[in-house]
């Protein structure tokens, strides 16, 4: 499966085309929106969240209900276009009237897109480069991976994000009893956080980084059950599911760093505490006693939860701005200011799930593929029950 996207942050409306579902999945647009909304929630957003109530149209591909194996298109509407339609219009615009709703940007801000993008395609506007650098097009990515939700959930494998740090403050809570368990009361928590102690006190952090014109990143954890064993392949690099998942992580805007499992901390432990003992049992098949590894060996799940961690970085823009040189004068000034997040990590983790969920159903559907839904199902099945008893 693929799919592309397209959508300025303050046009008219954000896009994507799915190609690639089986047909007879049953999709509608509700299911879509409650990740939309989700995404939306958090603790330490901006204004923007207020102007915008996002909410998915399906274009394509699906009747009655269920998917056609046609492409499926998907629109997202842009509340905040209708105070941006001068600036952002695809009419030509004399520089006269550019510079008269001042909205020129000409003042990179460091650790955004500004410069790189404006430098490489020759943007003397940065304008033209934030809004498609924008984090707002992770709406679409997210509207794409609940599409792949819904696939995976009616194979019966659960994706889960959640947050476990904030400005350097750690959930003290490093397992859950249940996905149903981690679902209630990470969306109960503002920023969705399994320790509701930690949360308070990272509240507490995001306030003070908005009070100091500052900002906060931190670490989210995708967690997923069900997946059957043996998807993706240790045969070629490219086909190995662990790295393109951490591509999807780090294709997120901010995000830096990836961790399977315990991750880095591997490096300071002996194999003998790293690697997880192998085990069956008449009800589950082969496991591993431990889950180290987070879910996978040789580039394939092993069918135990897939576990993967992001770190994002704190926001570029801030309301206190570093320096930064205007490309018009080259004189020293500080940064733009956008209006901005302080900290967009619990919205991060609600990404990082989506789009973790886009690789799986895609590798799922890539490695068994079947025209029919229904057929994929009884594929599914059938492998489970293959593995369990090798
Ligand atoms: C959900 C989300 C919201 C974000 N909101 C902002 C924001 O309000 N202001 C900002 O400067 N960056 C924000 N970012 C981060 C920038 O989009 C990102 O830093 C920028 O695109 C440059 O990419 P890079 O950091 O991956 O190099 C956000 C990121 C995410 C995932
Ligand atoms: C719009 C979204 O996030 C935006 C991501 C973003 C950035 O620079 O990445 C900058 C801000 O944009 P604006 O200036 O319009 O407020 C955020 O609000 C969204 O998540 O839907």
């Amino acid at each position: 499966m693929r799919y592309l996207t397209s959508g300025e942050s303050h046009g008219p409306q954000l896009t994507t085309i799915i190609e690639g579902l089986p047909a007879g999945l049953p999709l509608l647009e509700t299911d879509i929106n409650e990740s939309l909304a989700r995404r939306q929630k958090g603790y330490g957003r901006g204004r923007r969240m207020q102007i915008e109530k996002d909410t998915v149209q399906i274009t394509s591909g699906v009747r009655h209900g269920y998917t056609l194996g046609s492409p499926v298109g998907l629109v997202v509407e842009n509340d905040d276009w209708k105070h941006w339609t001068k600036i952002m219009g695809q009419a030509p615009i004399e520089p006269e009237e550019l510079e008269e709703v001042k909205r020129k940007i000409t003042r990179p801000r460091p650790g955004h897109a500004d410069l790189n993008g404006a430098v490489k395609y020759g943007h003397r506007d940065m304008r033209n480069v934030l809004e498609r650098s924008s984090a707002r097009e992770t709406t679409v990515r997210v509207a794409a991976g609940a599409v792949a939700k819904k696939l995976l959930s009616s194979l019966g494998i659960e994706v889960v994000g959640h947050v476990v740090e904030i400005g350097g403050i750690v959930s003290n809570v490093k397992s859950y009893s249940s996905m149903e368990e981690l679902k209630t009361i990470t969306e109960e928590s503002p920023v969705r956080c399994l320790d509701s102690v930690a949360a308070e006190e990272m509240m507490v952090a995001i306030d003070n980084a908005k009070k100091n014109g500052d900002s906060i990143g931190g670490v989210v954890e995708v967690v997923v059950e069900g997946m059957p064993s043996g998807v993706g392949s240790y045969v070629h690099y490219d086909r190995k599911l662990d790295a393109k998942l951490a591509y999807a992580m780090l294709s997120i805007n901010a995000f830096k760093g990836v961790e399977f499992g315990i991750g880095f901390e591997a490096a300071r432990k002996p194999g003998s505490q790293v690697h997880d003992e192998i085990a069956w049992s008449e009800e589950k098949g082969y496991y591993r006693k431990t889950n180290n590894l987070g879910g996978f060996e040789g580039g394939m799940t092993t069918g135990m939860p897939i576990v993967v961690k992001g770190v994002m970085k704190p926001i570029p823009t801030l309301y206190k701005p570093l320096e930064s040189v205007d490309i018009d004068t080259k004189e020293p000034f500080n940064a733009s200011i956008e209006r901005s997040d302080s900290c967009a990590v619990p919205a991060a983790a609600v990404v990082a799930e989506h789009v973790i969920a886009w690789e799986l159903a895609s590798a799922i559907v890539e490695q068994f593929y079947a025209d029919r839904f229904e057929t994929l199902k009884d594929i599914i099945a059938d492998q489970k029950r293959y593995a369990k008893e090798f």
